[in-house]
């Protein structure tokens, strides 16, 4: 069995110009000690579908369909009492922008033993050098000293260690980080990404929501990809990233920087992420899909499988229904990769 299952999940926001679909039935299993990257756009619905999970959603939002289960559990129809053992005891979550996160009248100690004691029988002292040993197990020096201060005295990286601490304190089997390296420079990302990599290595299970590709393609065994609230691809790191199966992920691919390269590629995909309180009929990818034809109009493509069960694209492609062929090329490395895609 499966950790978490999603099946069908549909998120909507009821706002006043209109109902926004956020989230379209998204389906995806998270193995113990797997790390799944989640990637796309801004307002692919990756947050949505993240805070869904942990029925954490505030108002407009609702969840209109679908079941989440975790270790057999279903988490959407637990008492909010059970929801609030689960959610940051046995999930963890780490969010972006850590100084926002933490209170800045409470020092770093009082704040981590704080989440010790909700979500662990441990009290007084013992929350407290329990609380030292998270900080020192995120690899912040001198936690003895650093419980002591406040967060202002920390940096962003470190900042966002004691994020993970806190996330850590009801000794989680799964941990779901939204973009969990985002304003972070460079060097400090690659710090916490090994953080994440050695909390993994100990058969902690990762979601991981990123609109960095890099990041994903490095850290994560699985890999969906979301538009417009939707999963367009879903597959293992290496066939999605050397042999993508959706004209979307192409995109992205294409628009990923990289080293040497002084091309603005960030604008490949040409076009807008739709409106999704008025979504486009059939494909939501078609207003932007360079290979649509007239059915893509018309058709939503099922997520399908490709070459391979475990490979799968939502595109009309898969189905039998395009007329002409999806050839696209992705480069790896400057090398031309060209491949042929039916
Ligand atoms: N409070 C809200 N009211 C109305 N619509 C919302 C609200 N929160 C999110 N949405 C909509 O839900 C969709 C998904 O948003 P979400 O934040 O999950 O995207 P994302 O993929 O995480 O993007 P980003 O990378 O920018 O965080 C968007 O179309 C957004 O406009």
């Amino acid at each position: 069995m499966a950790l978490l299952e999603v099946e069908d999940l549909d998120v909507r926001f009821y706002t006043e110009a209109g109902v926004v679909r956020a989230v379209d039935g998204l389906s995806y299993t998270l193995d113990r000690g797997e790390r799944l990257g989640v990637v796309g756009e801004s307002g692919a619905g990756k947050t949505v579908s993240a805070l869904a999970v942990l029925d954490l959603l505030d108002e407009p939002g609702r969840i209109e369909g679908g079941t989440v289960r975790f270790d057999g559990e279903s988490l959407l129809d637990a008492s909010p009492d059970r929801l609030r053992t689960v959610r940051g005891g046995r999930i963890g979550m780490v969010f972006q922008d850590p100084e926002t996160a933490l209170n800045p009248v409470y020092t770093v100690g009082e704040q981590v033993s704080e989440a010790v004691r909700a979500h662990t029988d441990r009290s007084g002292d013992d929350a407290h050098d329990r609380a030292v040993a998270l900080l020192d197990r995120v690899g912040i020096p001198d936690p003895t000293t650093r419980a002591t201060q406040y967060p202002h005295e920390f940096s962003g990286g470190m900042a966002q260690r004691v994020l993970v601490a806190m996330a850590l304190a009801g000794d989680p089997d799964l941990l779901i980080a939204d973009e969990p390296t985002t304003g972070l420079d460079v060097t400090v990302q690659a710090q916490l990404l090994e953080l994440l990599d050695d909390l993994a290595a100990d058969d902690l299970a990762v979601q991981l929501v990123s609109h960095d590709l890099g990041i994903v393609a490095e850290f994560c065994d699985r890999v969906l990809v979301m538009y417009a609230g939707q999963t367009v691809e879903r597959a293992g790191v290496e066939d999605l990233f050397y042999d993508p199966k959706h004209p979307y992920t192409a995109g992205l691919l294409s628009a990923v920087p990289r080293i040497g390269d002084d091309r603005d590629r960030l604008s490949t995909i040409p076009g807008v992420t739709p409106d999704l309180s008025a979504p486009p009929p059939g494909c939501r990818f078609h207003t932007r899909c360079p290979y649509a034809e007239d059915v893509c109009t018309k058709r939503d493509p099922p997520l399908a499988t490709t070459d391979d069960v475990t490979h799968r694209a939502a595109c009309l492609a898969y189905t039998g229904d395009l007329d002409g062929e999806l050839t696209f090329s992705v480069e790896i490395d400057g090398d031309d990769d060209r491949g042929e895609r039916r």
